[in-house]
């Protein structure tokens, strides 16, 4: 497996019930995934923030009118009432006037109109905004990924990274879309109703005002509680995920040997964690959720309690204390709201954190300054002293020189982990080298733009990677304005074309994503395609392991020879036939060049490549 593409496995299912239970705290926890909420972040906020910028000018004002008319008119509704108790029906007058009943009812019915209206567009509005902002931040978030380096990736599991894109961005959704608009009209809506309360009765409006910040922080103390135990819940529901992830990708190898067993008792711990905390949570959301309602209720008993006597001594009339109720009422819904709003907050902060972070990441394999683009390749290559660490203090090669001329192709053999795949990763600059100079037509690789260099340069990797789409869009791959004509060229060249055509849909034939409907030699040969159609001065090989009929690997043979002439290549090669036909041979071991030269020289200097093709021959 080429080094670039090896990733961390986690540990394997431990084989017993028990041990299943133990290591359940540490599987499938992404450690730096893990904080569901973060302390309050100006900064973070601001930032977050910034992405609404660029729509502020078009929309926000337009939604700002829209919820200042909604609120106003949502608020004008209770006095209307109150003076429909009092002046219509007589509560202050002694008579009633059904003329002004009529017009106060037909005024109300205007209002719920409009509100009615209003809000449909702020939605509207609102939720355009929203989704834009997330659009805009995943295609950030996406179009930084790509950039990263291989040093990135091979620190972070794929489901941490994947995370990021899906659940992360998509907490924020909610916050953009409600939250900032629902915020702004709870700020709004509480500063009139204080108004409107203090102004019609100064000590009643104190009374009840007073009373707000303790509600306030019995019921967000609540509700922190009850959050934090969904919180729980989720979480776990997230490793269950994970697993399922892994036991799906892992089906074959789970089968082969047999583990379904194991896999379910594990499957079954995780499980019934779940089914314990969401008890946990359930059971406090039905304990804790009414005493939040019954918080509410407070202040309007403080307020008919109150208000009774100040319409005793004549202070206050009775439809305004009704208007004062609806008021009380209306004033609940906003500190609730922000309570709830405080929690999504925090719940923010972590998931942006997290994507700043990525964000943030510099890849470190980027352009130099002063990067020139490297003109076209003639394909001769200089590796002097090449010394490089995939981790501080341990060598992976230790002084590697090789002088490669164009047109030559280089078979790279030695045991595993003797640095192979490292030397190919390092031409193509996924990894910058610790020490030492790599030159490409003398031209130092570091010094020249990444994608010019990339570019000019084929890989063909062991695990050929094959995109879900038709056959035809992944031999296109290799050069995205190829014509038909030229892919159907390519393929045939490298013998892929009879196959394709025997396929139900011939070229145009979904392959499932990773191609598991086509076979290893099957995927190797579009693989050749898809570089052949790139037709670039150097390529990189590293030849698939495994074992493949005879009648595959003539014609993989074949099509290798076609795919080499006339290109610098570099082979980690692990077929005799491929090594025997090499211009040239490294014999590589433990990051040291030992053995170098062609396959005659080699073999008669009875050295360590003897010996491996020995034991490839015992195997045979
Ligand atoms: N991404 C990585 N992070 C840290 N160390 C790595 C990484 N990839 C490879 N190594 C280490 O670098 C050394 C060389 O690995 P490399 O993959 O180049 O060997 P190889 O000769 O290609 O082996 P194989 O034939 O098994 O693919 C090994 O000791 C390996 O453990």
């Amino acid at each position: 497996m080429s080094a670039g593409l090896k990733s961390k496995r986690r540990p394997e299912p431990s084989a017993s019930g028990a041990g299943a239970k133990e290591t359940l705290n540490e599987r499938f926890v992404y450690q730096d995934d893990e904080a569901i909420e973060k302390p309050f972040n100006w900064k973070q906020l601001a930032r977050l923030a910034s992405y609404m910028r660029p729509y502020a000018k078009q929309m926000i004002p337009l939604v700002i009118i829209l919820m200042l008319i909604g609120t106003v008119t949502k608020l004008t509704v209770p006095y209307l009432t109150g003076m429909a108790i009092d002046k219509a029906l007589g509560a202050e007058t002694g008579s009633t006037n059904l003329t002004l009943l009529y017009q106060i009812a037909a005024a109300v019915l205007l209002l719920f109109v409009v509100q009615y209206i209003t809000g449909i567009f702020r939605i509207k509005y609102t939720n355009i905004i929203g989704q834009r902002v997330i659009y805009d931040l995943r295609t950030d978030l996406f179009r930084h990924i790509q950039k990263l380096s291989f040093n990135f990736f091979d620190k972070r599991p794929a489901g941490s990274v994947l995370v990021r894109v899906t659940n992360d961005v998509n907490s924020l959704q909610d916050l953009f879309t409600n939250g900032v608009v629902n915020l702004m009209i709870d700020c709004v809506q509480l500063f009139g109703i204080v108004i409107i309360l203090l102004a019609i009765n100064f000590k009643l409006g104190l009374a009840v005002i007073v009373t707000v910040p303790i509600m306030f922080l019995i019921s967000t103390a609540l509700r922190v509680r009850i959050r934090r135990a969904w919180q729980e819940v989720r979480a776990k529901n997230s490793r269950i995920n994970s697993h399922l992830n892994e036991s799906i990708q892992g089906i074959r190898v789970t089968q082969a040997y047999t583990q379904e067993e194991e896999n379910m008792k594990f499957f079954d711990a995780m499980n019934m964690d779940s089914k314990k905390s969401w008890d946990k949570a359930s059971a406090m959301n039905q304990a804790f959720g009414p005493m939040i309602e019954i918080t509410g209720g407070v202040g309007t008993l403080i307020l008919f309690w109150l208000g009774a006597s100040l319409i005793e001594s004549n202070e206050l009339t009775i439809g305004l204390l009704i208007a004062f109720s609806n008021y009380v009422g209306n004033f609940w819904e906003p500190i609730n709201r922000l309570g709830m709003m405080y929690n999504q907050l925090l719940v923010a902060m972590a998931s942006s954190e997290r994507i700043f972070e990525f964000i943030d990441e510099k890849p470190n394999i980027a352009d130099a300054e002063a990067a020139k683009k490297i003109p076209a390749i003639q394909g001769n290559i200089q590796l002097r002293d090449v010394v490089f660490e995939y981790e501080p203090g341990r060598q992976a090669l230790k002084g590697i020189n090789l002088d490669v001329k164009a047109g030559q192709s280089i078979a790279l053999v030695g045991h595993t982990g003797s640095g192979k795949s490292t030397i190919i990763n390092l031409l193509s600059r996924f990894y910058d080298i610790t020490s030492g100079t790599i030159t490409i037509d003398g031209y130092d690789i570091r010094k020249v733009t990444v994608d010019s260099l990339r570019s000019q340069i084929g890989i063909v990797l062991q695990d050929t990677f094959i995109f879900s789409g038709t056959i035809r869009d992944n031999i296109r791959f290799g050069r995205l304005d190829a014509t038909d004509e030229e892919i159907e060229q390519v393929a045939k060249a490298v013998g892929a074309h009879d196959f394709i055509v025997s396929m139900p849909g011939g070229y145009e034939t979904e392959v499932e994503e990773r191609g598991n409907m086509l076979s290893m030699g099957q995927r190797q040969l579009l693989s050749f395609a898809r570089a052949l159609l790139a037709d670039p001065r150097i390529l990189i090989l590293d030849e698939a392991t495994a074992s493949i009929d005879t009648e595959t690997e003539l014609k993989i043979q074949e099509a290798l020879k076609l795919l080499l002439k006339g290109r610098t290549s570099f082979i980690v090669a692990h077929r005799l036939s491929t090594i025997r036909h090499a211009d040239h041979i490294v014999v590589l071991d433990h990051g040291r060049i030992m053995e170098e030269g062609n396959h005659h020289e080699l073999m008669t200097q009875q050295g360590i490549y003897y010996g491996l093709i020995e034991a490839q021959y015992k195997f045979l």
